[in-house]
C-alpha cells in the first residue's frame, strides 16, 4: 500500500471527532437560528407595542406639563383682560388720565410718543411703583385723544400691578392696541423706547390677527413659532382681544419664550428619535430638529419657508385631515419612521413623535440577540463537552482499536496481549470489540504456541525418521549390513583419503547355490544373516552386502598382516558356526566363506579396486575356498 493510500485510509479515522463536532455545530446553529427567528417573530410586535406605550407615556407627560403652563398663560390673559376692562370702565373719560399721559410721555419724533425711561429703570408716581415698563405710540391715522391716552395709561397701571407676578412664566406682558400702540412690561429691555419710529405693529401677523376684520370671532390665539429678534430667542405669543361695546380696545398678550418648551418638546430620550410640534395652521412650534441650526431671522416656520421634508409631510397630512385628529399612529408617512400623533388641546397644537422603525427592530432584536449570544455560549460549552466525551469515549478507544488492528496486521499478537491492560477507558460496543480483539489475540498466541510446539515435535520426529530413512537407505534389508550404496560412498571416501591405511576385502559364501537348492532359500537367508553378524565383529571394519551372497569389507589397518589375522579369525568363527552343508563341493560338511583382500591405493578407481579384489577372491575359490588370499 502506498503512503498516500495509507494516509487516505487513516484520514477519516483522524477526523471523526472533528466531523462529529461540525455536525453538532451545524445542528446547534440551525436550532439556534430557528429559536432566534421565532423569538424575533414573537418579540417584534411586543417591542413595537412597548415603544408606542413608552412614547405615549413620554408625550403625555410633556403635554400635561406644558398644557398646564399654557393654560396658566391663557388664564393670565383672562385676568389681565378683566383687570383692564374694570379699570377702563371705571376711569375712562376722567381727565386726570390724559394729564398723566402728558406727564409720562414725550414726543420723540413727530406723532411718535414713548414712555419716559425712568418707567423702565424704576420710578414712583401717582401712588404706583413703575419698573420695566416701556410704551411705543407709533404713527397712526387716528388722533391721540383723551380716550386713547387714558387707555394707554390704564394699560401701564394694569401692567405695573399684574405683570411682575408673571415674570417667571412669560418673557413679557403687554397690551397692544389697534392704533399702533404697545405697552410692555419687559425686564429684559425697554422695547417701546427702542422700537423704530416708523414701526407699524399692526403690520405684523401677530397683532393683525387680533383686528376685528381679521378675527371676527374675537378668539384668543397663539401665534406660531417666530424668532423674537429683539429678545434673541424663539417665541410664541398669546393674544386675547379685549373689546367693549364693539370697540377693540387692547389685546392682552404675553410673549412666551419657547426655550424651555422647545427643550421639553425637543428633548428625546433616544438617539434617532425626533419630534415636531405644529399648530393648527401647520406652522412649526417646536422640534428636536431645530437644534440642527435654523435661520433665526425668519419670522414663523411654515412648510413654505422651512425646508424639512418630514415637517412638510406632517403639515400636509395634518391640514388635509377631514376630522380633527386626537391621537393616531401613522406608519405610512415615511417608510423609515413610525409617527405617533397627539393633540395638544389648549393651544390646539399637534405633537408628532417620529420614531425610526429601525430602532423598534433593534429593540425587538435585543432578546433574540441575547438568546443568540447565550445560545452560542451554550453551543461552545456543548461542543467542549462533546469533544471531551467523544475524544475520551470514541476517538481514543477507536485509536486503540486501530492500533490493535495494525498489530493484528503485523501478526504481533504478543503486543496485543500486552495492550490488554488498556490505557483508555471504553464503553459498550467499543469495549466488546476491544475485548474480542484481545480474546482473539490471546487465542492466536496460544494456538501459535501450540502450533510451534507441534511443529517442533513433528520436526524432531521427521528428523528421526529421516535419520532412520538415511540409515535404511544405506542398510541391507535382510542382513542389516550396509548396502551397495553405502559401499560406493565409503569406498569413494577411502579412495580419497591419502592419510589413512585401508584394505578392501571381497568375500563370497562357498557353494551357496547347492545350499539354497537343498536346504531352501529361507535357510539360505538365515545362514546369510548369521554369517553377516560375524563379519560385523571384525575390528576397525565396515561390512557391506555387495550383492547376493557376496560381502565386502573395508578394514582400517596399518598393514596386510593385521588384515590377514582378522580375516583368519573371522574364517574360524564361521567354521565354528558349523552351518551344515552336506552338499558342498569343498571337503567340509559346513558352510564356509572365501576371502580376497587388497590394500586400497588412494586415487585409484573403484572398478580397479574391485577387479583386483575379485581376482584375489577368485584365487581363493580356486584354492578350494574357505581361505584368505591377499596381494601384499
Ligand atoms: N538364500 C539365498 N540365496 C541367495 C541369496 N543371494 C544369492 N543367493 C544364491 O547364491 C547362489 C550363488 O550361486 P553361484 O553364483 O552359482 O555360486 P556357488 O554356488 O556359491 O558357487 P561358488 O561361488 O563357486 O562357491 C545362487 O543360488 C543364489 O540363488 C540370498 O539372499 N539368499
Amino acid at each position: 500500500m502506498s503512503y498516500q493510500d495509507q494516509e487516505r485510509r487513516e484520514h477519516p479515522r483522524k477526523k471523526i471527532t472533528t466531523r462529529l463536532l461540525w455536525h453538532v455545530i451545524a445542528v446547534s446553529l440551525i436550532l439556534l437560528l430557528i429559536a432566534v427567528l421565532v423569538s424575533f417573530w414573537q418579540t417584534y410586535p411586543r417591542a413595537k407595542q412597548d415603544v408606542l406605550a413608552k412614547l405615549q407615556a413620554d408625550v403625555q407627560q410633556k403635554l400635561a406639563f406644558n398644557q398646564e403652563v399654557l393654560s396658566g398663560i391663557e388664564y393670565q390673559g383672562d385676568v389681565l383682560s378683566e383687570a383692564f376692562l374694570k379699570r377702563y370702565e371705571a376711569y375712562v373719560g376722567k381727565p386726570e388720565f390724559a394729564e398723566l399721559f402728558d406727564d409720562w410721555f414725550q414726543e420723540t419724533s413727530p406723532g411718535v410718543f414713548r414712555l419716559q425711561d425712568e418707567f423702565f429703570e424704576g420710578t414712583t408716581t401717582a401712588n404706583h411703583v413703575f419698573r420695566h415698563l416701556s410704551t411705543f405710540v407709533g404713527p397712526r391715522g387716528e388722533p391721540l385723544d383723551a380716550e386713547l391716552k387714558a387707555r394707554i395709561v390704564i394699560s401701564l397701571l394694569v401692567l405695573s400691578e399684574l405683570a411682575p407676578a408673571w415674570q417667571n412664566e412669560v418673557t413679557n406682558t403687554h397690551f397692544s392696541m389697534p392704533e399702533n400702540i404697545i405697552s410692555l412690561y419687559s425686564p429684559d429691555s425697554p422695547w417701546g423706547s427702542l422700537a423704530d419710529k416708523d414701526l407699524v405693529i399692526t403690520d405684523f401677523s401677530t397683532v393683525r390677527s387680533t383686528l376685528q376684520q381679521e378675527n371676527p370671532q374675537r378668539t384668543p390665539n397663539w401665534t406660531g413659532l417666530y424668532f423674537d429678534i429683539s429678545a434673541g430667542f424663539w417665541t410664541i405669543t398669546y393674544q386675547q382681544p379685549v373689546d367693549l361695546a364693539g370697540q377693540h380696545l387692547v389685546n392682552s398678550s404675553f410673549d412666551v419664550s419657547l426655550q424651555q418648551m422647545i427643550t421639553d418638546f425637543g428633548h428625546v430620550d433616544e438617539a434617532g428619535v425626533e419630534n415636531y410640534l405644529l399648530n393648527a395652521k401647520g406652522h412649526l412650534v417646536a422640534s428636536s430638529t431645530l437644534a440642527n441650526g435654523i435661520d433665526g431671522t425668519r419670522n414663523t416656520l411654515t412648510p413654505e419657508n422651512y425646508d424639512d421634508p418630514l415637517f412638510r409631510a406632517l403639515a400636509a397630512r395634518l391640514l388635509a385631515a377631514d376630522a380633527p385628529i386626537e391621537q393616531a399612529v401613522w406608519e405610512d408617512v415615511d417608510e423609515d419612521y413610525l409617527i405617533l400623533v397627539h393633540h395638544f388641546e389648549t393651544p390646539n397644537w399637534w405633537y408628532f413623535s417620529v420614531y425610526p422603525k429601525a430602532l423598534i427592530t433593534e429593540q425587538a432584536l435585543q432578546i433574540p440577540l441575547l438568546m443568540a449570544v447565550m445560545g452560542c455560549f451554550l453551543v461552545v460549552i456543548l461542543l467542549l463537552a462533546v469533544a471531551f466525551f467523544v475524544t475520551r469515549d470514541v476517538s481514543r478507544p477507536l485509536r486503540e482499536l486501530a492500533n490493535i488492528a495494525a498489530l493484528v496486521n503485523q501478526k504481533n499478537y504478543h503486543a496485543i496481549e500486552q495492550e490488554s491492560v488498556s490505557k483508555v477507558r471504553s464503553y459498550g460496543e467499543v469495549t466488546q470489540v476491544l475485548n474480542a480483539f484481545r480474546v482473539m489475540a490471546r487465542r492466536f498466541v496460544k494456538a501459535n504456541e501450540e502450533l510451534e510446539q507441534r511443529i517442533d515435535e513433528r520436526t524432531l520426529d521427521l528428523r528421526e525418521a529421516n535419520q532412520k530413512l538415511e540409515q535404511l537407505a544405506h542398510l541391507d534389508g535382510l542382513t542389516a549390513l550396509r548396502n551397495r550404496r553405502a559401499f560406493q560412498k565409503d569406498v569413494a571416501q577411502a579412495l580419497q583419503d591419502h592419510e589413512g591405511s585401508y584394505f578392501f576385502v571381497m568375500a563370497d559364501i562357498d557353494d551357496f547355490k547347492p545350499f539354497n537348492d537343498n536346504y531352501g532359500h529361507e535357510a539360505g537367508d538365515q545362514a546369510l544373516i548369521a554369517i553377516s553378524r560375524l563379519f560385523e565383529l571384525v575390528a576397525a571394519s565396515k561390512t557391506y552386502r555387495y550383492g547376493g551372497e557376496e560381502l565386502a569389507i573395508l578394514i582400517d589397518a596399518p598393514d596386510a598382516k593385521q588384515v590377514e589375522q582378522r580375516l583368519q579369525e573371522l574364517l574360524q568363527s564361521i567354521e565354528k558356526l558349523a552351518i551344515e552343508h552336506l552338499y558342498s563341493r569343498r571337503n567340509q560338511p559346513f558352510l564356509t566363506v572365501s576371502f580376497g583382500y587388497t590394500r586400497i591405493r588412494p586415487g585409484e578407481s573403484v572398478s580397479a579396486l574391485i577387479q583386483r579384489a575379485d581376482k584375489l577372491l577368485y584365487q581363493a575359490k580356486q584354492q578350494g575356498g574357505n581361505c584368505v588370499v591377499g596381494d601384499s
